[in-house]
């Protein structure tokens, strides 16, 4: 598998996955909207939703459907992998002093449950009895939970020139992209294909970036928002690095409005064929902030790129690079409706080949009016997965597509 992706529609072969677990119930009233969730989701209603769409995504396709949790144990059999990201995890509670007592005690499944849905000192207790916590108290913390996890779109993103890992933004999720790092520059399966962009060496604080705000426009293009979540600085580093590598010609950067609403650009517009977008009425127009980078020179090893701030929405900028551009509106632009399901993430259907798609069953207006043009729309319940504000793109991280 050679880790890069060269269209959001060539036929899906492979997407990794993450079946949502105890990390669900750690939400509560009072932690859920730091932890970035809508509501209290009921976990094993999550869970069927779940299933229900990764079976969907096997059957449809017949793409295979990795597991992050599988992936995680495998590389965590490495003792000091695991070390590392204990460590590192512990760093918030200030217990990092307890790393070696945790590896002692748990196993390495148990770990892998640790890392993605968080302990507790009272959890911890129970294997430690005479643990020494300091000012926290029992219900506290020592690892910090995981509940976005199932959003696996965000700690990364495949590229055509190569991978970009998250520096992710809200303190609900920073974890997330150290499981992800660890697990593509470890496993067997992919570390030799790994062609890291982001973060670039040296690097310790990197800006962040999420991989819902990095769009595919094509082989040669990338669209990436400044947004809620990703930053200029971080922009400017990913679009140097694609262009040195060479298989992206141009970088755009869409200044997206720093609102919940539209915090990853993959919740303005999805691409589902070579001419097709799915987006919601006027957010093409309205976005007019934009500017593009592309490659000046390369000159003793040093790469200069250059900045063009375009006077151009969002919607010209798409219609230059996708031809013949054809926009289908959320809801087909009913006013009634269209809010509404872009809300619950209309705009976020994961397309598994060109013109077919998964989307939630709950948006019939959209799933309508795809049908209407022709678009395959396979549907998922949507119930308690729509908790999260995340759609089926948001769920998904395609790893191998065919080549369009
Ligand atoms: N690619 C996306 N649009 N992801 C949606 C992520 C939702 C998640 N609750 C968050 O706020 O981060």
């Amino acid at each position: 598998m050679n880790l890069r992706i060269n269209s959001e529609f060539g036929t899906l072969r492979a997407v990794l996955m993450h079946r949502p677990g105890k990390e669900i119930d750690r939400l509560t009233p009072y932690n859920k909207e730091f932890l970035l969730f809508e509501d209290v989701p009921y976990l094993e209603a999550l869970q069927k939703e779940h299933d229900a769409f990764s079976n969907l995504i096997k059957e449809s396709t017949g793409a295979q459907v990795y597991q992050l949790r599988e992936l995680l144990i495998r590389v965590l059999y490495d003792e000091d992998i695991l070390l590392k990201l204990v460590r590192e995890s512990l760093k918030k509670s200030g217990l990092v002093h307890l790393a070696e007592d945790i590896l002692e005690r748990f196993s390495t499944a148990e770990c892998a449950s640790i890392l993605t849905a968080g302990l507790k000192i009272h959890e911890l207790r129970k294997k430690i009895p005479n643990l020494n916590s300091g000012e926290l108290m029992e219900s506290a913390f020592a690892i910090s939970p995981c509940p976005n996890l199932y959003f696996q779109r965000d700690p990364m993103a495949l590229t055509p020139g190569g991978i970009i890992f998250s520096s992710m933004k809200m303190d609900g999720r920073q974890r997330e992209a150290d499981l992800l790092r660890t697990i593509f520059e470890n496993h067997a399966d992919f570390k030799d294909n790994v062609n890291r962009l982001y973060p670039i060496q040296g690097h310790d604080n990197p800006p962040s970036i999420e991989g819902g705000d990095i769009i595919v426009l094509s082989g040669k293009a990338v669209a990436i928002g400044n947004s809620e979540r990703t930053d200029e600085k971080a922009i400017y580093h990913a679009a140097k690095a694609m262009l040195a590598e060479g298989s992206v010609e141009r970088v755009y950067e869409v200044h997206l409005p720093h609102k919940r609403n539209y915090m990853h650009l993959d919740t303005v517009f999805t691409i589902l064929d070579e001419n097709l977008v799915l987006t919601y009425p006027d957010a093409l127009n309205s976005v007019l902030q934009t500017s593009r980078y592309t490659l000046k020179e390369i000159k003793d090893d040093k790469v200069h790129i250059k900045r063009e701030v375009l006077n151009e929405s969002l919607l010209t900028i798409l219609e230059r690079e996708i031809p013949h551009l054809e926009i289908l509106h959320t809801a087909d632009g009913n006013p009634d409706y269209s809010l509404r399901e872009q809300w619950f993430d209309g705009a976020n259907v994961f397309a598994i080949g060109p013109r077919r798609v998964i989307s939630y069953n709950r948006n019939i207006h959209t799933n309508r009016a795809l049908r209407q043009l022709g678009v395959d729309v396979l549907e998922i319940p949507s119930s308690e997965l729509s908790r999260g504000l995340g759609g089926p793109r948001c769920m998904t991280m395609p790893l191998s597509r065919s080549r369009v």
